[in-house]
């Protein structure tokens, strides 16, 4: 114990066994919603997570996967996979980057900090570029900060300003890009009324341009460097819209190629140049730490950057907190820490996690509270199984879910580890295509994969705990008020490629399963934050007391 009197070392439960072998599996994008034809869980086959629903109904329950549950603004907001996962390792509540920024923006404090007075010093000679998601998802940004920043950068200084647009179609309707392209146009044009020279410089779609994740594709990140910095793209335009609305015959907001704006002359209007600031708009990390390294690092190999501009470059977050990245942030991140993967190794609790490349850094950097690397590499391992990249996952929807399943099962049977941990992306991967017949054959493949970790379990005499990190699949509709699939102009329902505010199943189970457990049920409003305890028992130990509360009880039979 140290002086503090902190100490790693977790009570013994009263009631529970130590050393079960657990698998932890987070289902991504696997909500729960009324069965009708866009419920792809409910169309899909899906015999084992329905035999967990029906089988056991005290070891079965909902938990809340949006809004406040996770720390987010309000209970419009739906879920994700960052703040998700970030209650599931954690255990508790954050205010997560959306609520801090907003709360930054809202006292001015964001303009007082060590990261906005380093961007500052470039407004007299240089040009600030703004760079970022550009939608009212609220998952990696949200078009109101930008929309504040950019009126409180042009009060403090900012003469010359450059925004470099990611147009989203996947928190948000496909489609709705050309909309905020107008409004952020209207904002620049009121700014240069004002003296401002300010305006969109680049874009594209953010699968296809930038915001690749887990280095699944640096080519990703290169397409969307070459449009920014360098001003050099495939596609040139004299306006923004015009761009937008002509790419979107050949692809959706999610894909759209690069573009860059040029002048009169055909030059392009904002390369990142020497001495000037540049701000990643994000305040989500997976998706802007590539980007951020490319801008930060003096070493970097990924690829040829051709040049590499000496820039003040600030976050809008910090977006990891092991590696510093980046140095310079406007706000600061949630200080997420003792999460429960941290207690667990303390406690003898030996850790295997996996998934394919886009999902891995879920179940290890968002699951540890956006820390990168292992607490102790003697008692954990985490394995990544490389993802396809080029594709949209509709087209092989079954993606790696099989290769996850067998990697989990190794893990339980080799009993070298008491927690297996495993993230199956293809409710949320393949829901995000918008593509529905796709989705169904994807959450066939999940619960395939679910059934194969399950039957390890059943050989070692260990514990299941089944969940999901939010809703995608269980709904592929746009609703309104009423819950009735929306219609657009042309008659059409709307596609949803988004997540959704719906609960997620949770289940536990096994022969390992102490007789007399089951679900409490004075914990109805029991949200993602308390799974953390609850596993933290299934391994027979008593969480922390600053821990959202556990979810079972123990009876006597
Ligand atoms: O980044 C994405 O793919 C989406 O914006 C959110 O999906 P995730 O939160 O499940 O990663
Ligand atoms: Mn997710
Ligand atoms: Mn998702």
């Amino acid at each position: 114990m140290g002086s503090s009197g902190f100490s790693w070392k977790l009570e013994d439960h009263p009631k529970l066994p130590k050393g079960k072998i657990l698998a932890m599996v987070v289902l991504d994008g696997w909500g729960e919603a009324n069965p009708n034809k866009y419920n792809c869980i409910h169309v899909a086959e899906t015999p084992t997570m329905d035999s967990l629903k029906n089988g056991a109904p005290d070891k079965w329950r909902l938990v809340r996967a949006h809004g406040k549950a996770v720390g987010l603004p309000t209970e419009d907001d739906m879920g994700n996979s960052e703040v998700g996962h970030n209650a599931l390792g954690a255990g508790r509540i954050f205010a997560q980057g959306a609520k801090l920024v907003d709360l930054a923006l809202e006292s001015g404090k964001i303009y007082d900090g060590e990261g906005f007075s380093y961007i500052k010093e470039s407004f007299a000679t240089g040009t600030l570029h703004l760079i970022g998601l550009l939608s009212d998802g609220g998952v990696h940004s949200r078009l109101d900060q930008l929309q504040l920043l950019l009126k409180g950068a042009s009060e403090r200084g900012a003469k010359r300003i450059r925004v470099h647009i990611l147009t989203d179609g996947r928190d948000v309707l496909d489609g709705s890009s050309v909309g905020f392209v107008e409004i952020l146009e209207n904002d620049l044009s009121k700014l240069r009324e004002k003296g401002v020279d300010a305006q969109i410089a680049s874009g594209g779609g953010r699968m296809y341009v930038t915001m690749d994740r887990y280095e699944n594709d640096w080519g990703v990140v290169k397409r969307g460097w070459d449009a920014q910095v360098l001003g050099e793209a495939p596609h040139k335009f004299k306006s923004a819209v015009e761009a937008v609305k002509k790419l979107r015959e050949g692809a959706n907001d999610q894909y759209l190629p690069p573009f860059v704006i040029v002048d009169e002359s055909g030059k392009a209007v904002g390369p990142v140049v020497d001495g000037d600031a540049v701000v990643t708009l994000n305040f989500r990390a997976d998706r802007m730490v590539m980007l951020a390294k490319a801008l930060e690092y003096e070493d970097f190999d990924k690829f040829d950057r051709i040049r590499f501009p000496k820039i003040r470059y600030a976050g809008m977050l910090e977006y990891d907190g092991e590696l510093k990245l980046p140095s310079k942030y406007l706000v600061s991140p949630p200080e997420i820490e003792r999460t429960s993967g941290e207690y667990l190794v303390h406690n003898g609790v030996s850790t295997f996690a996996c998934s394919e490349t886009v999902k891995f850094g879920h179940v290890t950097f968002f699951w540890n509270g956006n820390r990168s690397g292992y607490f102790n590499s003697d008692m954990e391992e985490y394995v990544e199984i490389p993802s396809d990249s080029g594709i949209t996952f509709n087209v092989k929807p079954k993606m790696k879910a099989l290769e996850i399943a067998e990697k989990a099962r190794d893990a339980i049977l080799s009993r070298k580890y008491l927690q297996v941990r495993v993230n199956l992306p293809n409710s949320d991967m393949v829901g995000h295509t918008g593509d529905i017949d796709a989705t169904v054959v994807a959450c066939k493949a999940a619960d395939e994969a679910v059934k194969m970790i399950l039957d390890a379990i059943e050989q070692v005499g260990g514990i299941y705990v089944v969940t999901a990190d939010h809703g995608n699949a269980e709904d592929m509709v746009k609703r309104n008020k009423k819950g009735e699939p929306q219609l657009d102009k042309n008659g059409q329902i709307q596609i949803l490629t988004s997540h959704t505010l719906e609960p997620v199943p949770l289940a536990i189970g096994g022969p390992g399963l102490a007789p007399g457990v089951r679900f409490r049920k004075d914990v109805p409003d029991g949200g993602l934050a308390n799974v953390a305890a609850t596993v933290m028992n299934l391994h027979g130990l008593v969480a922390p007391t600053d821990y959202e509360t556990t979810l079972i009880e123990v009876v006597d039979n």
